[in-house]
């Protein structure tokens, strides 16, 4: 047995040893291990760099996986941290303790032998710390292209923050940028304004991602080529390094040995997976709307209450994930007068729900891991985008992919619930579901078609990899 181990521990030695550092947000750490996953299973040895703040409240099961990926965490400050600290405040401080510990790590003997980081594109500060040390890097975008392009036309100045400087703003503004549709300044473009921040900090923090970009060994995307030719061609024009890496969390569909059931996550809540897979299972196909806002998203009471009402009074099942912090928004006995109708959980194993024959639609905020889920498991999509990407994601899902409907906010901006419940009733039957339905088995083929063996961003990965293998 102690021969087996120390043989493995050879191997592991020769293996080409990358790091892979995610953003410390759910959102960014799923596609990351996701690429991890698929990295490791492909041969190199992997060390998954995770923060104290993701360990202290992340359930991790990597069981079929621990022998592939170590995971480390370093310090990122948050002791420190103060409640009242503002947005702009917080980020300085999160990237000075990251850039400290990670510094101190990569010195250590725990790495000595890395050849490469893959580092979450919001951290562009990384690729000066790597290339002092010899290391090649790979910056991760975990948004689509088209997002990340008006963010370069705002870091170039080519396109004006706030946006109402734009031909003096207005609902009818439109902004036409180079390979993407016409952009309503209002609705469709990248939206800030939920964050009560006046330094701008959170735009400033993804323009920022293009400040160095071509000092970057590789660029991956997570998004694939059919889905986004027009802006990948425009952004590959730019930077030659892009590569469409995604749909990442599909990366290992072809790969048998290790998609078997791969429920492996790093996951900052606790999810119900037997619970959502049992009332999943008791419903017919195509009778639930799975419902659920994603891991960073606050509605205020009034919105929680009309989406509550607008599911309790349409003609159909629905999961709804209410994470515990945003439990006590629901309105009173909600929970009981669901019984029978409604299952509510504070986190599940999405991409299982989505697998399930019983979920007719999707209502998201269209952040873009929950966009890409859905697409990969061929779901329609009730938009009902929050903030930053999410308002173009809605723009693209509605118009460009023709997969799901934007829902219609009043003029207080928040959505009723009567249209929360026409949006339903629409999704679930009728020619327009039948539509979105037909749409988006087309884009779940093209993403497979992606990821599978000869696809374009399998061919990429592959490419990657045996960089990686031979210089
Ligand atoms: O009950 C749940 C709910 C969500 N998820 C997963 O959590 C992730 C959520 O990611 P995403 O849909 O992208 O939403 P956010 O967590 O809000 O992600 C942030 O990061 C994304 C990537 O940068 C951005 O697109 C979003 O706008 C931003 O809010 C997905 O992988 C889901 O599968 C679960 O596993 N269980």
């Amino acid at each position: 047995m102690k021969e087996l181990a120390a043989a493995a521990a050879a191997a592991g030695e020769k293996k080409p040893h990358v790091l892979v550092f995610p953003y410390p947000a759910q959102g960014h750490i799923n596609p990351a291990l996701s690429l991890a996953k698929c990295l490791a299973s492909k041969g190199l040895r992997i060390t998954l760099i995770t923060t104290t703040r993701v360990r202290r409240s992340a359930t991790v099961s990597m069981s079929a996986w621990d022998s592939m990926i170590s995971i480390v965490d370093i310090g990122d400050g948050s002791d420190e941290a103060e409640e009242s600290d503002t947005m702009d405040k917080n980020l300085k401080h999160l990237q000075a303790a990251l850039s400290k510990n990670l510094t101190e790590f990569l010195d250590s003997s725990r790495c000595s032998a890395a050849k490469a980081i893959v580092y979450d594109s919001t951290m562009p500060w990384i690729l000066d710390i790597a290339h002092a040390r010899g290391l090649r890097a790979a910056s991760l975008f975990t948004q689509n292209c088209a997002v990340c392009a008006v963010y370069y036309h705002i870091q170039q100045g080519s396109l004006k923050y706030p946006y109402d400087q734009e031909d003096g703003g207005g609902e009818d503004c439109v902004v036409s940028l180079p390979s993407l549709p016409p952009l309503n300044a209002k609705k469709d473009l990248p939206y800030f304004d939920a964050f009560s921040d006046p330094k701008h900090s959170l735009m400033r923090l993804l323009a920022e991602q293009f400040l160095n970009l071509e000092k970057v060994d590789w660029i991956l995307f997570n998004t694939f080529y059919k889905l986004e030719t027009r802006i990948v061609d425009w952004m590959a024009s730019q930077w030659p390094a892009i590569k469409t890496v995604g749909p990442m969390c599909s990366l290992l569909q072809s790969d048998k040995k290790y998609l078997s059931n791969d429920s492996s996550m790093i996951s900052l809540f606790e999810p119900r997976q037997d619970a959502c897979a049992e009332w999943l299972n008791s419903k017919e196909a195509s009778s639930v709307v799975y419902v659920s806002f994603g891991s960073l998203a606050q509605l205020n009471k009034e919105q929680m209450e009309e989406v509550a009402l607008g599911l309790l009074t349409s003609d159909c099942f629905f999961l709804w994930v209410v994470r515990a912090s945003e439990r006590n928004k629901l309105p009173k006995n909600f929970v009981d007068a669901a019984v029978g109708k409604g299952l509510i959980v504070e986190w599940c194993h999405q991409p299982q729900v989505l697998a399930n024959d019983a979920v007719a639609c999707f209502m998201t905020h269209c952040g873009w891991n929950s966009t890409l889920e859905a697409l990969v498991h061929g779901v329609p999509l009730i938009a009902m985008a929050q903030w930053v990407d999410q308002t173009t994601n809605a723009k693209l899902i509605e118009d460009l992919w023709g997969v799901g409907t934007r829902v219609k906010a009043r003029e207080d901006g928040i959505v009723a619930r009567e249209e929360i419940r026409r949006c339903v009733e629409c999704m679930i039957r009728g020619d327009r579901a039948k539509e979105m339905k037909r749409n988006a088995a087309k884009w779940q083929e093209l993403a497979k078609e992606a990821v599978d063996e000869g696809g374009t961003s399998a061919t990429n990965i592959e490419a990657f990899v045996s960089e990686l293998k031979n210089n």
